[in-house]
C-alpha cells in the first residue's frame, strides 16, 4: 500500500477506530477499502468479487456492532477480505492464502474477530444461534449477528437454524447478503421469487419514489417515514417467508448505501428476538468487470485490473478437472440416460460446456450437496446413469446420503470427486484428506484413483458402466500431464498395474502418488505398483509383492488413518503375512493453507521427502530390526 493513498484506511487498525469515524466519512472509507482490495487481490490473488459486494456492509457492521464483544459471523467467509483488514489484518492481506500469511476464510485461532471459522457453506446462521443462546445463558447482552449469502441460504442446515431460531427465540440478527449470485447464477424457488420482487417494476418505482418523498420531508418525520417504507417494502418482497419461521423481516436495504445501512442496522441492534435484515447488494461491485463477470472474478489468480483477467484456457496439458468435463460431454453424446449433476459448482467442477450442450441433462441443486447425492439416487432408480461432480471436501456434507441412499441400495452413481488431495491456498476446510478413508469403508462402494489424466478418463468410464456406486478421485489442477488419447476402455475392476520392478522393496502407490514413486524408484531399486483401485482391492497382487520383497511401502495422497495403505495392512493381516510396511500419506492433523507443491513438502510427500522417509525407515526397521 503506496503511503498516504488510503489516509482514512490507515487509521484503522481496529473497529474501535472505525467506530471513531463520523459518519458522514464511510462512504469515502468504502472508496478506499474497496479500491484496496481491488489492488491487494489484483496482486495476491484469492476471493475478489464477493468482498467488494460487501465492503459497505462489513463497515456498517463493524461500525454498529460492539466487536469483537458482540458477536459477528460469516457464512463461507470467501468475502471476508474487508473484514480481515478492518481488523488489523490489513498489514498482511497481501499474503493471503500463502503459507506465511492469513487464511482465506474466518479462522478462529487467527484472530478474535473471527468468532467462526468457515470455509464450507451455511454453517454461519447455526453457530450463530448456539452464541446467542450462550450469550442469553449467561446472562450477557451481547449482540450475536450472522451474515448469510443467497447462495449459502440454498442449503438445508441455513433452514435447519432458521427454523430452530424462530422456535427458542434468541436474540439474533441475521443479515441476508442478496445478490443473486452464487458463484454461479444462483438457483432455486426462493432465489427466484427475490429475484422477480426485487426486479419488479412496483417495487423499484415505490423504493424511488419513497426516496423522492423523504428528501422533501422534514428531517423529524423522515425517520418515520423511513419505517414506513421499510413496512411496505417487506410487504412487497417474501418477509412473510421468514415471519412464518419466527423472524422479524426487514428490508430491502440497499447494501451499497452505508449510511442507510448504519442507520438500518443500529435500530436493529437495539432490538432482541430473532431479526432478518434483507441487505442487497452486487457482487463484484466498484469492479466494473467484475461486476460484469461475477463468476469470472468470484475466484482469480494475481492479474492487471487495468487490463482484466487473461483470455484463460492456459496452454498445455488438460486439467483434471477439464478431462472430466469433456469425458462427461463425449460419454453423453452415447449415453442418453447420462445426468450431470453438481451442487452450485458448475465451473469449478468443469460443467459448463456440457451444462451449455445438454441442459436437459444437466442439475445444479444450489449449494445442497446432502440434496444432490440422493437426488442422484433418485435418478439412476430409474433407469438413469447420474454423474455427480462433487469436490471431495464437499461431499462431506453428503455422508449419510452416500451410505443410506446409494450405497446400501448399491445404486449406480458415479461420484466425479475433484479436489481430492491437497488443494492448496483454500487450506483445511476444503482439502480433499479424507475420502480415500470414508469412501472405502463403505459396502457395495468401488474407489478408484488415477496416476494420471488418460487413467482418470478410463477410470470415469469403468464407473460409468458399472453396475454399483463408484467414486474417481482426482487432484486440484494438472496432474503428470499424459493426455487422454485413444478409445475408452474399461480397466479391470480391481486389476493394479506393476510399473516397474526392483529387488529392494515394493512401493504400493495410489493416484498422485505414482508419478513421484517412480522418481525415487531407481534409487531405492525399487517396483512401482499402480494400485488404481483402493477398493476392490488388488489382493493378488499385494500378496505378491509381499512375497517378492523383504518390506513395502504405501504411497496415498490421503489421511494414513482408515486410508489405501490401511487397506493393504488389512489385506496383508488377513493373509496372516507378517512384512514390514511403511505407510506414507497425510498426518494426523488439518494440513494449512499454502502452494499445493509447497504443502505437498511440508509433509514429505515429494519425491525427495518419500526417498528420505523411506531410507530412515528402511535403515532403523529392515536392515537392522532390534
Ligand atoms: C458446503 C459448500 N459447498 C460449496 C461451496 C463452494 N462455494 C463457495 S462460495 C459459494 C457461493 C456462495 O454464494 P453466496 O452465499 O450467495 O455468497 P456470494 O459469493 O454471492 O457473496 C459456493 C457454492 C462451499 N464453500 N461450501
Ligand atoms: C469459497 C469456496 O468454497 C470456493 O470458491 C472454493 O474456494 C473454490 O475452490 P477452487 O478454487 O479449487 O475451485
Ligand atoms: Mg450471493
Amino acid at each position: 500500500m503506496d503511503a498516504g493513498s488510503y489516509p482514512l484506511l490507515e487509521g484503522i487498525d481496529d473497529p474501535a477506530h472505525l467506530r471513531e469515524l463520523p459518519e458522514h466519512q464511510l462512504p469515502r472509507l468504502a472508496t478506499q477499502l474497496r479500491e484496496f482490495l481491488l489492488e491487494s487481490v489484483a496482486r495476491s490473488g484469492g476471493h475478489l468479487a464477493a468482498g467488494l459486494g460487501a465492503v459497505e456492509l462489513t463497515i456498517a457492521l463493524h461500525y454498529i456492532l460492539q466487536t469483537p464483544h458482540d458477536r459477528l459471523v460469516w457464512d463461507v467467509g470467501h468475502q471476508c477480505y474487508p473484514h480481515k483488514i478492518l481488523t488489523g489484518r490489513r498489514g498482511v492481506i497481501g499474503r493471503i492464502r500463502r503459507s506465511d500469511g492469513p487464511a482465506g476464510f474466518p479462522s478462529r485461532q487467527e484472530s478474535d474477530y473471527d468468532t467462526f471459522g468457515v470455509g464450507h457453506s451455511s454453517t454461519a446462521i447455526s453457530a450463530a444461534l448456539g452464541m446467542a443462546l450462550a450469550a442469553r445463558a449467561q446472562g450477557s447482552r451481547r449482540k450475536t449477528c450472522a451474515v448469510i449469502g443467497d447462495g449459502g441460504l440454498t442449503a438445508g442446515e441455513a433452514f435447519e437454524a432458521l427454523n430452530h431460531a424462530g422456535d427458542v427465540r434468541p436474540d439474533l440478527l441475521v443479515v441476508l447478503n442478496d445478490n443473486e449470485m452464487s458463484i454461479s447464477e444462483n438457483v432455486g424457488a426462493l432465489n427466484r421469487t427475490f429475484a422477480r420482487m426485487l426486479s419488479g417494476g412496483l417495487y423499484g418505482n415505490l423504493r424511488e419514489e419513497g426516496k423522492r418523498v423523504l428528501e422533501q420531508m422534514p428531517a423529524p418525520m423522515r425517520e418515520f417515514a423511513k419505517r414506513a417504507e421499510e413496512h411496505v417494502k417487506g410487504m412487497l418482497v417474501p418477509g412473510t417467508f421468514f415471519e412464518e419461521l419466527g423472524f422479524q423481516y426487514f428490508g430491502p436495504v440497499d447494501g451499497h448505501d452505508v449510511g442507510e445501512l448504519v442507520r438500518v442496522l443500529r435500530r436493529l441492534r437495539a432490538l432482541e428476538g430473532p431479526r432478518l435484515l434483507h441487505v442487497v447488494t452486487r457482487k463484484g461491485k466498484g469492479y466494473p468487470r467484475a461486476e460484469a463477470n461475477p463468476i469470472a472474478y468470484h475466484g482469480v489468480k494475481a492479474f492487471d485490473p487495468a487490463a482484466g483477467l487473461g483470455s484463460g484456457g492456459g496452454s498445455g496439458p488438460p486439467t483434471y478437472t477439464e478431462v472430466f468435463g469433456r469425458w462427461l460431454c463425449d460419454m453423453a453424446e452415447l449415453e442418453p440416460r447420462l445426468w450431470g449433476i453438481t451442487p452450485a459448482m458448475r465451473e469449478g467442477s468443469g460443467l459448463v460446456e456440457f451444462a451449455r450442450r445438454f441442459p436437459g441433462r444437466y442439475l445444479d441443486t444450489g449449494i445442497a450437496e446432502q440434496h444432490a447425492v440422493t437426488l442422484a439416487g433418485g435418478l439412476a432408480c430409474e433407469g438413469a446413469r447420474p454423474v455427480l461432480a462433487i469436490y471431495s471436501t464437499f461431499l462431506q456434507r453428503g455422508y449419510d446420503q452416500l451410505i443410506h441412499d446409494i450405497a446400501l441400495q448399491n445404486l449406480p452413481v458415479l461420484f466425479a470427486l475433484d479436489r481430492a488431495g491437497l488443494v492448496g491456498a483454500d487450506g483445511p476446510t476444503h482439502h480433499g484428506a479424507f475420502d480415500l478413508s470414508y469412501l472405502r469403508c463403505l459396502p457395495n462402494m468401488t474407489v478408484m484413483v488415477p496416476a494420471d489424466e488418460n487413467e482418470c478418463r478410463q477410470m470415469l468410464y469403468t464407473g460409468h458402466l458399472h453396475k454399483g456406486p463408484a467414486a474417481v478421485r482426482y487432484p486440484r489442477g494438472r496432474g503428470p500431464g499424459v493426455t487422454p488419447s485413444g478409445p475408452m476402455t474399461p480397466l479391470a475392476i480391481g486389476r493394479a498395474e506393476v510399473r516397474r520392478h526392483g529387488s529392494g522393496l515394493a512401493l504400493l502407490a495410489f493416484g498422485s502418488m505414482v508419478a513421484p514413486a517412480e522418481a525415487v524408484a531407481e534409487a531405492l531399486d525399487a517396483t512401482v505398483v499402480n494400485m488404481r483401485f483402493v477398493k476392490p482391492l488388488d489382493r493378488d497382487t499385494v500378496l505378491a509383492m509381499a512375497a517378492e520383497h523383504p518390506a513395502l511401502v504405501t504411497l496415498e495422497e490421503n489421511v494414513i488413518g482408515g486410508g489405501a495403505g490401511s487397506a493393504i495392512l488389512e489385506t496383508l493381516a488377513a493373509a496372516g503375512v507378517q512384512r514390514p510396511v511403511l505407510q506414507l500419506g497425510l498426518p494426523d492433523r488439518f494440513v494449512g493453507h499454502g502452494e499445493r507443491d509447497e504443502l505437498l513438502t511440508a509433509v514429505g510427500l515429494d519425491a525427495p521427502g518419500i526417498e528420505q522417509r523411506i531410507r530412515q525407515w528402511r535403515r532403523q526397521y529392515v536392515e537392522a530390526p532390534e
